[in-house]
């Protein structure tokens, strides 16, 4: 019995909406595409699936072999000892050394079928982790806005594992097989009478546990995907614990969560409901199949047709035999399961649209010259283009400011400047060369970008800064002191070395803007941009950071400059303003013309600032 914990399927929780999948899902087609895909499986895995299925046929042999020889010692030690009134010393040290002999061939069974077998079901797992995290990670942004980060957390994680889980009952489930012809053979030479017993109860047996998983399994996976549910919902109110807190919506949320809770408690009830049906059922049917081998045995031990020995051999390979011959049912019980999980998986790695990147390096160093020609773009899922025909110039080294008010398209035109995006139309040159044509590592050499949103690893200021780039520290202390953070991460206890929790929790908002300024600076870009990246430094600390990146710029050591600013002092150190207007460039100029000669754009300025004194 010890076998069940490491038989049974793992529960892997899948993601939503198996149940609807799996009832819809055409059992005949599901059991073809199943045995597909344990075939894939079996290929990539080869050499170690054939090593758990060797180990799996050897324990089968072995138990088979037990049976054996305690009918043989019941028919060559205990009876004759009966007999005589003493014990045959010879014949008991032979059953003695065939039991150990079995044993041990039995034990080296399991291990194989154990160990290497769960190094299969792990070794798949991760494989196809880390080809679905590869292939994330060359998707484009398109279709990384079509999928919520749940759905991508599920496809990497439950799914993988609803995929391959049927992997971990497989390797038992063959050797079973091999089990189930040995014992029958063993109990045709044992009794043939005895043995009829035993092809109606198997099959049952089997048949029974197939109609159980088919019908388990749904319920199972509902019962799991509801588990992921429970867990994001608490995961949302913890992470908005301020907002849910300062809006006084406690109760809510506990009701939110209470219901979905709910749901999990009567998914496991009904759960629990098929088990105590068919629990009992499967392990009682064995156990009469033992009752009728007894009945029948005595009978046929009394008229002489078979000896005790023989009785004793197959009632013990019917307590045997019954529970392993339940793995084939969790295999077959599995597939649907497998099935769902691997059409999500699949979507993502037959996703089409990665990034076709170039093979152009940039010839020399320092600052570029930019070139936005005739730039259109709209996303795919937008209705308009959100950028339309956008020229712009920057000669190398210098500061471009781009202002416009929210919503019109700063953002996306800092994207397709790193191609996180491609334009429908126009192009985007550095020092005449079509980004397009860069290839990956030359573009994240050239350009660096520092968003909105500050992001930084639960790693230590020197990880976050050069995320595992090959910089020295003088390198990351000087990144430090030009965004001017030099200053509080040397008064970090551990300084490079102070770990920053969680999204850099532990760290002001500034600073951790700093630090994902000097993340961008450390690369020594050609071109930097940066969207709105100074907005929780405070003024004055920003113009310092301004400062010190043109200084480099004008010792022709920093780079061309496109920054999305909205300060007044800041949009006035650059050397020319864009102002974008719902897309279009309504003007462009340095901030003083635009002050004297667009009111839209006094007026927005000054809004800005307005708010920001407010704020502040
Ligand atoms: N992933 C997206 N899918 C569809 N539309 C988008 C997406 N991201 C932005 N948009 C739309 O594109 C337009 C421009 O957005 P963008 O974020 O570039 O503006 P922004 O000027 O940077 O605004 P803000 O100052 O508020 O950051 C908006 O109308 C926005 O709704």
């Amino acid at each position: 019995m010890s076998d069940r914990t490491t038989a049974e399927p793992a529960s892997a929780a899948p993601s939503d909406a198996d149940e609807r999948d799996l009832g819809t899902t055409d059992h005949t087609h599901v059991t073809g595409r199943g045995f597909a895909l344990l075939g894939q499986g079996i290929r990539e895995q080869r050499f170690l699936f054939s090593l758990s299925v060797i180990g799996s046929v050897l324990y089968g042999a072995m138990t088979v072999a037990d049976a054996w020889v305690l009918g043989w010692a019941t028919d060559h030690v205990i009876r004759p000892s009966f007999a005589r009134g003493e014990i045959a010393k010879g014949a008991l040290a032979g059953a003695i050394a065939l039991f150990l002999a079995v044993a041990i061939l039995r034990g080296l069974g399991v291990i194989g079928r154990r160990l290497i077998g769960g190094v299969v079901f792990y070794r798949l797992i991760a494989d196809y982790r880390r080809r679905v995290t590869r292939k994330y990670l060359s998707l484009p942004m398109a279709w990384h806005h079509r999928h919520p980060t749940g759905q991508l957390l599920s496809n990497a994680n439950a799914d993988v594992e609803a995929t391959w889980s049927v992997f971990m009952p497989l390797p038992m489930a063959v050797g079973v097989i091999a089990m189930l012809v040995a014992a029958i053979v063993a109990m045709l030479a044992a009794d043939v009478v005895l043995t009829i017993v035993g092809l109606i109860v198997f099959p049952a047996l089997f048949a029974i546990n197939v109609f159980y998983q088919r019908w388990l399994s749904p319920k199972v996976s509902y019962a799991q995907s509801l588990r992921g549910d429970v867990s994001s919902v608490a995961h949302e109110s913890f992470d908005g614990a301020l907002v849910v807190k300062s809006l006084g919506r406690e109760a809510d949320e506990t009701e939110r969560f209470t219901k979905v809770t709910h749901e999990l408690r009567d998914a496991n009830i009904a759960v629990g409901r098929i088990r105590s049906m068919f629990d009992p059922l499967l392990e009682a049917l064995p156990n009469l199949g033992i009752l009728l081998v007894i009945v029948l045995g005595v009978g046929r031990v009394a008229s002489g047709a078979a000896d005790p020995g023989d009785v004793v051999q197959v009632a013990y390979l019917f307590t045997v035999v019954a529970f392993p011959v339940r793995a084939i049912g969790w295999v077959l019980g599995e597939l649907p399961r497998s099935v769902v999980g691997w059409e999500r998986v699949s979507s993502v790695l037959d996703a089409e649209g990665s990034m076709a990147y170039g093979s152009r390096t940039l010839p020399g160093g320092g600052p570029v010259a930019l070139d936005i020609d005739g730039l259109t773009f709209g996303y795919a899922d937008g209705d308009r283009d959100v950028l339309r025909g956008i020229d712009v110039e920057v000669e190398p080294g210098k500061v471009i400011a781009v202002v416009g008010a929210t919503g019109s398209g700063k953002s996306t035109l800092t994207s397709l400047l790193t191609r996180l995006v491609d334009p429908q139309h126009g192009a985007i040159r550095v020092d005449g060369h079509d980004i397009r044509e860069l290839s990956h590592a030359e573009l994240a050499k050239a350009i660096a970008v520092v968003p909105q949103a500050t992001f930084l690893f639960d790693d230590s200021v020197r990880e976050n800064v050069t995320l595992g780039g090959d910089f020295s520290d003088e390198d990351v202390w000087a990144a430090l002191r030009t965004v001017q953070a030099d200053g509080f991460v040397a008064r970090l206890p551990a300084g490079l070395d102070a770990e920053l929790g969680e999204r850099g929790t532990t760290l002001s908002g500034g600073q951790r803007q700093r630090l994902s300024l000097a993340r961008a600076l450390v690369r020594r870009p050609r071109l930097l941009v940066m969207d709105d990246a100074t907005s929780a430094v405070d003024p004055e600390v920003e113009q310092r950071i301004l400062k010190a990146l043109a200084a480099h710029t004008a010792d022709d050591d920093g780079p061309t400059v496109l920054v999305v600013a909205y300060r007044k002092a800041t949009i006035a150190l650059a050397d020319e303003v864009v102002f974008l207007d719902d897309g279009v460039i309504a003007d462009r100029g340095s901030h003083d013309e635009l002050v004297a000669r667009s009111a839209d754009y006094r007026n927005l300025v000054n809004a800005y600032d307005h708010a920001r004194e407010v704020e502040s």
